[in-house]
């Protein structure tokens, strides 16, 4: 992890992985100037686009309480989390602590790729 870089956590559910993917490619270049942290599977998808990300647990397992804790910390400069409206989530008290987590922290929050974008050219 280098401090000197912002640092993006990158959180997609399984119905969002494609569009994460193909985000991420748009905007490679700017994302290989931060930091990337990920839950565990939605980094494992990203990681094929060259980019290095360091992966967290799978958010079912805890990945989306850990991003949290770091956005708590202040360790986390924005968060892009393509969630998937028609999925049903056995972890949704997670997903919502993680948005509280960002609302009380004024951490940055993208649910999409529109404001992923302006958050991202904002940012790096
Ligand atoms: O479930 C998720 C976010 O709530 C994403 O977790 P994975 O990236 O491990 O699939």
């Amino acid at each position: 992890m280098d401090t000197t870089k912002r640092t993006i956590a990158l959180i997609a559910h399984d119905g969002k992985k494609a569009d994460m993917v193909g985000f991420v490619k748009d905007h490679l270049e700017h994302l290989r100037r931060a930091n990337i942290i990920a839950t565990g599977t939605t980094g494992s998808y990203v990681r094929q686009t060259g980019l290095e990300v360091e992966l967290k647990l799978s958010g079912p397992m805890g990945g989306d309480a850990q991003i949290a804790a770091l956005a708590a910390e202040g360790k986390v400069d924005a968060i892009i989390f393509f969630r998937d409206p028609l999925g049903k989530h056995a972890h949704e008290p997670d997903i919502q602590m993680l948005m509280r987590i960002a609302d009380l922290y004024n951490v940055p929050l993208a649910t999409n790729p529109g404001t992923g974008t302006l958050i991202i050219e904002g940012l790096i």
